[in-house]
């Protein structure tokens, strides 16, 4: 494959951006290679600026659900765009998308939205704390909730890709209200209510975390936090950035059946525009400004465009329920085929997947949290990346990430990527 143009575009970027990116994941530092930059998207495909085409599992890391440029979406972007770009107003698409929500997921009574998941994390924990009139709030070693300054402490993601602890640059006296305990462990969060209940303002978790690669939260752990949020008043808000309106419309928490007080939401509720939310009961919602007195603003909130693409997105998946039967059929037949591939070569790794998330670890003991999760041979996926790309299969350039599938990884898509991983292998470890 040649890539001269991506190469001569980061060299470029290099001299223009810290790390030549915008965001570090993208830079492929932790896959020792560089990036290549894309130029354009279709269904289940991805174009680089040297015309080679990849088979795409990154998805723009989880929005692209329908597949790139989904002709629908496309359309009433196109008719929205006549309108004009932006109004700092109130406008109908607001009410669209929001009202889409709140018909639809049973926890939502109201919603507020934002232009990420960062930003929809931090207020929501805001809000927990005017709520609660409490300080401390409990995440949990892998899970990444955005770059604000209380949440990077044994983050997932980009912090764990990179092996760093936090990040410099947070105050001391921001982090220490951040209590970080281990995922899957009830043990240690009965133990933590216990010492600490009547000061722990909220507990926020991604309810399948996507940020140490794939790792379900056991349907016991899901439980248990609802029973140790409740029994202590304080409130449980799941991150559901990665799995709302990905593994069902209703996202993770119809899985565990638990409802809580707050979810918050990113990625797949954009339709690829930049969007966040947050929202939940309205008795904790009511406090957001200018209804009481907890402060959110944004200039950009709510903006048409990205209402339009996120409602038309949801709309597609709340109208053909048979989505979520299709992804998992397509993820499952995936898993399957890494699976025999890895037994037949009797290769050391494990896969897990829920829903269209997977994540294959180099590593043969199973992964249920941060520590077992960081056991991954990362150097081993560095190569099975390489390999991949080469092939033309894009996944993501990191261990530590979420491969997302969309409605267009059809049967002869999952075949070819088997195949590719077929033959990585066979250089790999024959
Ligand atoms: C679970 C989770 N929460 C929060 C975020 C932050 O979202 P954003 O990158 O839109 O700020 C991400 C992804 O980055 C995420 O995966
Ligand atoms: N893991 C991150 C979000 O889900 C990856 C995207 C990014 O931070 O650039």
């Amino acid at each position: 494959m040649n890539h001269e143009n991506s190469r001569a575009m980061y060299e470029r970027a290099l001299t223009l951006m810290p790390g030549g990116v915008n965001s570090p994941v993208r830079s492929f530092s932790a896959v020792d290679r560089d990036p290549v930059f894309i130029q354009h998207g279709k269904g289940a495909t991805v174009t680089d600026v040297d015309g080679n085409t990849y088979l795409d599992y990154v998805l723009s890391w989880g929005p692209m659900i329908l597949g790139h440029s989904d002709p629908d979406v496309i359309r009433a972007l196109e008719k929205a765009l006549q309108n004009g770009t932006s109004f700092g107003a109130p406008t109908e698409a607001e009410n669209m998308l929001a009202s889409m929500i709140v018909d639809n997921v049973s926890s939502i009574e109201r919603i507020r939205m934002v232009n990420s998941g960062t930003e929809a994390v931090m207020t929501a924990l805001r809000l927990a704390r005017a709520f609660t009139g409490r300080s401390k709030i409990v995440k949990f070693s892998g899970n990444y909730h955005g770059h604000s300054d209380g949440l990077l402490v044994e983050a997932g993601s980009g912090i764990l890709t990179q092996g760093i602890p936090g990040s410099p640059g947070v105050p001391e006296s921001i982090v220490e209200n951040t209590i970080t305990a281990r995922y899957n462990d009830d043990e240690m969060i009965r133990q933590l209510f216990k010492e600490q209940g009547s000061e722990i303002a909220a507990v926020i978790a991604e309810p399948v975390a996507g940020n140490m690669g794939v790792v379900p939260m056991t349907m016991e752990f899901a439980q248990t936090l609802r029973e140790v949020t409740e029994e202590h008043d304080s409130l449980l808000i799941l991150d559901e950035v990665m799995t709302g309106f990905r593994l069902a419309f209703e996202g993770a928490q119809c899985l565990y059946n638990i409802k809580p007080d707050l979810t918050c939401y990113s990625k797949v509720i954009g339709g690829g525009l930049p969007v966040g939310a947050f929202g939940g009961r309205f008795d904790v919602m009511k406090l957001m400004a200018p209804k009481g007195p907890v402060y959110q603003a944004g200039t950009l909130s709510g903006n048409p465009l990205a209402m339009t693409a996120g409602y038309h997105t949801l709309e597609k998946l709340v109208s053909n329920p048979n989505i979520y039967q299709q992804l998992d059929r397509q993820t499952m037949k995936l898993e399957r085929g890494l699976r025999t591939l890895i037994e037949q070569y009797d290769v050391s790794a494990t896969v897990n997947r829920v829903g269209s998330m997977l994540s294959l670890f180099f590593t043969d003991q199973p992964v249920s949290d941060y520590e077992s999760a960081s056991k991954s041979d990362t150097d081993m996926y560095g190569k099975f990346f390489r390999g991949m790309l080469e092939k033309g299969i894009y996944l993501p350039s990191s261990q530590f990430e979420s491969w997302f599938l969309s409605v267009c990884h059809d049967d002869q898509v999952i075949d070819q990527t088997i195949e590719a991983a077929e033959s990585v292998f066979e250089t790999m470890f024959k």
